[in-house]
């Protein structure tokens, strides 16, 4: 790793590659003179960088009093009463705010109005974040062919027409249920034609308008491809007709392909999805940024032997039956997630000491955007002058008033009217989850979205109670009460907050990127919650999930559940611990195995090659995506059950030796790996032990500390 080398603003010392990027890159057009910028950047740190650290010296302080209080109680029976009030007295639990709804201003129709899926991307990887950006629309044929849903996914090659025919059977099935022709099938259809009664099908000779002609929106003209646009539950679809086409030409329709609307919104990823530890990494991501927000962002790459440059999807325009014309978005409205308050970084140094790196994302991902809202000509990201900023790992109202107060300073300094900055929560940590309305209140005036990050929320369940025994294993944590309880408050809580039609209500994360199949049976029961957001891993995954959206009226269903009971706090605050059923020994080594595999396929990619999000196969060499928050969760259950004398030092250690072997093997196509097997002394090596042996004692379990610190050793061995 290169030294940082600083140079002087303002009474800081910035790195001189963010300096120049910033000066260089982002002021220029935004109307923020470098000087401003500084100057405000220092006030805010002056301001802000000692609550930052208060607030997580607090964090700690509960979690030794936590702590203490699982200890002290001993082998006694579980007593959810004496524990909750043993949590109000502490200020763990707050109380709760009088009855208010959200007031957040102007929020664009993919947040307030329209469900639908939310892809999550890493932004430091330009060419997957430009896919992510044009993932608003996707490929129905596509998904169905490409992905495990229609059968085992196709080796490769050319189109094999049997597996071709069912997908083409199954779209149609999905217009006949969405879009039901006045009779007749989709199936059977000898051809497509609009004009200004509307859209007609050919059907036995006769031709034969949709069930609800009103669903057709218009006509949108592209090269050889005539597509017809639909809209159900505000979602468009097109059905492209191309008889030229070689699929077109293979049915009497001429249809291509069916596209839809896919993620409405997608999330670029500066936090957990990503490993950027020093300016140089920083730069890169916020660089990322910038280029979507500027709207010049490309990447040029190889594909399937072939150079290709990838940039930013157009808008669509359609026209409409009467003639007229509308615009229909060609990107994902996007959100940028910074990181939470933890890490300090070293980019930024005030009076010699690093600086909390989430007030950094604050000033640099705020500034990146206005260019956004500056724009001219071209497509807009947001339509109605707002920058969408999702804040993790917040735990609870005081430091979500913290968020609220330094987007207003950061709207100030860089003369933004307030509230410009929308703030997404992320209802991830238990302290939230417990204060949700007191934590949403802190928020109310940005609040664009409170989603449930059930993968961070697993790992500081475990955390929290890492001292009130030993938890039932990964899987089974997240099949409990208590993650009933969080799911269904956080939507009923919403409701009574009043998003509805103003913010939405998110889950969580299909960490299972190639079981598709899977998924469309399971990630249903998102929008049937009531919804109207929930994250997926992959464009692909983002059409598939689509379909849910026009299955399921989240809409409707908000309505029904709107004064639904509030699950009380019990069940959220009972850990679910193994108590008198343990595990049986065997049991218990497998999953030691797993979590340890999987903890060590992330990390090595993490710190020897600074890959922040990773497919990896599990011991049933099922692909999951690993990120920090699931790694959190690995190591957790291992310090856990180490803490509570489930397992020994001995049988971890033999654990994550016998699965380094077996990484490198798994890695062993990869040019660039370096294997950790047979000395197991490398950082990356030592970032899993280290994750596992010292969790107990890492920051409400939080994975970055270790991999940061591994990850600039591994970055310094390199330049050695
Ligand atoms: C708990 C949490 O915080 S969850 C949020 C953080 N997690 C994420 O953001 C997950 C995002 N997903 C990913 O990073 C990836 O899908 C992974 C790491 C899971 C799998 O990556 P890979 O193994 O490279 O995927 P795979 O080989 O199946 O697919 C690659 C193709 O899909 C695309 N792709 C995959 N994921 C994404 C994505 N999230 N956004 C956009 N494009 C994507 C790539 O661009 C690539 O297509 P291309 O060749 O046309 O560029
Ligand atoms: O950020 C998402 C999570 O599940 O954690
Ligand atoms: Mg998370």
């Amino acid at each position: 790793m290169t030294p940082t080398r600083y140079t002087q603003r303002h009474g800081l010392d910035v790195a001189e590659e963010l300096a120049a990027f910033v000066e260089g890159q982002v002021l220029p057009g935004t109307g923020v003179d470098a000087d401003r910028f500084w100057s405000g950047y220092a006030e805010l740190l002056t301001g802000f960088a000692a609550e930052n650290r208060a607030l997580l010296d607090r964090r700690a302080a509960l979690q030794d009093r936590i702590d203490a209080w699982h200890k002290a109680r001993g082998n006694q029976p579980w007593d959810v009463s004496a524990y909750r009030a043993f949590l109000a007295e502490i200020g763990y639990l707050v109380p709760e705010p009088a009855p208010f709804a959200i007031d957040n201003g102007r929020i664009d129709p993919e947040i307030a109005l329209v469900a639908g899926p939310q892809l999550v991307v890493p932004v430091s990887n330009a060419r997957f974040a430009l896919n992510a950006a044009n993932a608003r629309w996707g490929s129905l044929y596509d998904a169905l062919y490409g992905s495990d849903v229609m059968g085992p996914p196709p080796a490769g090659g050319g189109i094999d027409p049997a597996r071709r025919d069912v997908v083409v059977a199954r779209a149609a099935q999905f217009l006949d249920e969405t879009f039901p022709l006045a009779q007749g099938s989709h199936a059977a259809v000898a051809g497509y034609r609009a004009d200004a009664d509307g859209l007609m099908a050919t059907l036995d000779g006769a031709e034969v308008p949709l069930r609800d002609p009103s669903a057709f929106v218009g006509t949108h003209v592209s090269g050889q491809d005539t597509g017809y646009v639909l809209r159900h539950n505000g979602l468009h679809v097109e059905l492209v007709v191309n008889p030229g086409h070689p699929i077109g030409a293979a049915f009497l329709s001429g249809l291509r392909d069916v596209v839809l609307e896919a993620a409405l919104t997608a999330i670029q990823d500066c936090e957990d999805s990503v490993a950027a530890v020093d300016a140089a990494d920083k730069v890169g991501v916020y660089a990322n940024w910038l280029g979507l927000m500027k709207g010049d962002l490309t990447d040029s790459f190889e594909k399937n032997g072939k150079p290709m440059t990838r940039r930013l999807a157009a808008d669509r325009t359609v026209t409409r039956p009467d003639g007229g014309t509308i615009t229909l978005p060609g990107r994902a409205l996007l959100l940028v997630r910074n990181v939470g308050l933890l890490m300090t970084t070293d980019a930024v140094r005030l009076n010699g000491q690093d600086t909390p790196e989430g007030l950094m994302d604050a000033m640099v991902t705020t500034a990146c955007a206005i260019h956004d809202l500056k724009k001219a000509e071209g497509p807009r990201n947001s339509r109605v002058g707002a920058i969408y900023v999702v804040k993790p790992k917040m735990h609870g109202p005081d430091e979500a008033g913290f968020a609220d107060r330094t987007f207003a300073k950061v709207e100030q300094i860089l003369g933004l009217p307030a509230n410009t900055v929308k703030l997404g929560l992320m209802d991830e940590e238990r302290r939230t989850s417990a204060n949700l309305a007191a934590t949403i209140h802190a928020l109310r005036n940005r609040v664009f979205f409170i989603n449930t990050g059930f993968l961070d929320r697993t790992g500081d369940e475990i955390h929290t109670s890492m001292q009130a025994g030993a938890f039932a294993g990964r899987d089974a944590t997240r099949r409990s009460d208590w993650l009933k309880a969080y799911e269904d408050r956080n939507v009923l809580i919403g409701l009574v907050c009043g998003l509805r039609g103003k913010a939405q209500i998110g889950k969580g994360m299909w960490a299972k990127p190639d079981a598709l199949a899977e998924m469309l049976q399971a990630k249903i029961a998102h929008p049937r919650s009531g919804a109207n957001t929930a994250w997926v891993p992959s464009p692909t995954a983002a059409t598939l999930h689509a379909l849910h959206y026009h299955m399921v009226d989240v809409a409707a269903r908000q309505d029904e559940l709107a004064g639904q009971p509030i699950p009380d706090l019990d069940a959220l605050l009972t850990p679910a611990l193994m108590g008198d059923a343990p595990l049986p020994q065997d049991e218990i080594l497998r999953e030691v195995d797993n979590s340890a595999q999987g903890i060590l396929g992330y990390v090595v990619r993490w710190v020897d090659q600074g890959v922040g999000c990773s497919k990896v196969p599990d011991i049933d060499d099922v692909p999951m995506m690993e990120d920090r928050a699931t790694c959190r969760i690995s190591a957790q259950i291992l310090a856990n059950w180490l803490e509570q004398r489930l397992i020994t030092r001995e049988q971890v250690e033999d654990a994550l030796r016998r699965m380094a072997a077996k990484v490198d093997q798994q890695n062993a196509g990869d040019p660039n790996y370096i294997p950790m097997a047979p000395g197991f002394d490398g950082p990356a090596f030592e970032a899993a032990r280290d994750l596992v042996l010292t969790g107990t004692a890492q920051p409400s379990g939080y994975t970055e500390p270790v991999l940061h610190a591994r990850r600039r050793e591994a970055k310094a061995l390199r330049r050695g």
